[in-house]
């Protein structure tokens, strides 16, 4: 029996083209039918295709992210269907890759891809990572592990992935944690999982919540700012274990007394915000003044689950990081 696999088109270099006006890239400009009349896939695959949005991805909003995850749902109604593929442009895959993470429970796969070069550059990355996209999402094995991103061959989990590079085909990694496994022709090699799979109804709309990033003299003003144009929630990206300059924390404490929750990450690659010093202004202080420390969460990824978790509607936000 044929394997039954979605692709859901949004944009990005992956679906882009040149311009004649400008000469230069317009992302978004291909539909999903373009891109898989290039993809010739293995004959135990079926493929259906929709083209849900023509978007550069540093165009995403939250109502796109309902959207597209709405659309997911509705595919996922077709108990036939094995899995999802969506193309998405690089710039904020991550971030939509983890929101799906987070908000669609049906355990089948959900393989986010895009591409560094477009189709029409020489070398193109297109049509090989959609294909391993594809090849991943109608596996019975990728079940077990929420979203991913397929990239250069790598299977990387939605919770940990991020782009490093600006440019280069080998674009996405998983700082610290690694991939999962890989894609080789039309074989899938697993030999990682995703320990912890946590899903998340939404209640209400997701909320403004702001990343702001800490840096040698940084006092907080934005933070004030933040709070007053009505930020629900902000990341304070820290130094190191979770170390600010002690007038940021006291701008911590004007957004909590006003019901803002901040969530403290830190700027490094890996490893956890954690209490350790005692002096002003340490991941102590902040969280004496009633911020959450955000462990090894990567500040957009602190963002996403956060808005995702006020929008749940959930008592224990700090529990959940
Ligand atoms: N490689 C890419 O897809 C980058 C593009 N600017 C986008 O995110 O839409």
């Amino acid at each position: 029996m044929k394997k039954k696999v979605v692709l859901i088109s949004t944009g990005g270099t992956i679906a882009s083209g040149v311009n004649p006006e400008t000469g230069l890239l317009t992302s978004g400009m291909l539909t999903g039918e373009d891109l898989s009349k290039q993809c010739v896939l293995p004959s135990h695959i079926e493929l259906k295709v929709e083209t849900l949005f023509h978007l550069p991805s540093n165009e995403m909003t939250f109502d796109h992210l309902i959207q597209l995850k709405e659309k997911i749902e509705q595919v996922f109604e077709d108990q036939e269907v094995a899995g999802v593929v969506v193309t998405h442009g690089t710039d904020t895959l991550e971030e939509t890759a983890y929101f799906l993470d987070l908000t669609i429970g049906d355990g089948r796969p959900i393989v986010v891809t895009g591409a560094q070069r477009s189709p029409a550059t020489i070398g193109t990355d297109a049509f090989s990572n959609l294909r391993q996209a594809i090849i991943l999402a109608a596996r019975e094995e990728a079940r077990s592990l929420g979203t991913v991103v397929l990239f250069n061959e790598k299977i990387l989990p939605a919770r940990y992935v991020k782009k490093h590079h600006a440019s280069n085909v080998d674009g996405f990694n998983a700082p610290g944690f690694g991939h999962l496994g890989y894609v080789d022709e039309e074989e899938v090699i697993l030999y990682g999982k995703t320990v912890k799979k946590e899903t998340y109804e939404l209640k209400s709309e997701l909320p403004y919540v702001e990343i702001i990033k800490c840096s040698l003299g940084s006092d907080g003003r934005l933070i004030k700012y933040a709070v007053e144009t009505g930020a629900k929630g902000i990341v304070l990206e820290a130094f190191g274990r979770g170390q600010v300059h002690p007038a940021v924390a006291e701008q911590v404490q004007y957004a909590i007394e006003r019901g803002v929750i901040v969530v403290v990450t830190t700027s490094t690659a890996e490893g956890n915000v954690k209490v350790v010093y005692d002096t002003p202004g340490t991941a102590y202080d902040l969280q004496k003044k009633g911020a959450i420390l955000g462990r090894d969460y990567d500040s957009k990824k602190a963002r996403m689950k956060l808005a995702v978790l006020l929008a749940a509607e959930v008592g224990e936000i700090k529990e959940r990081f």
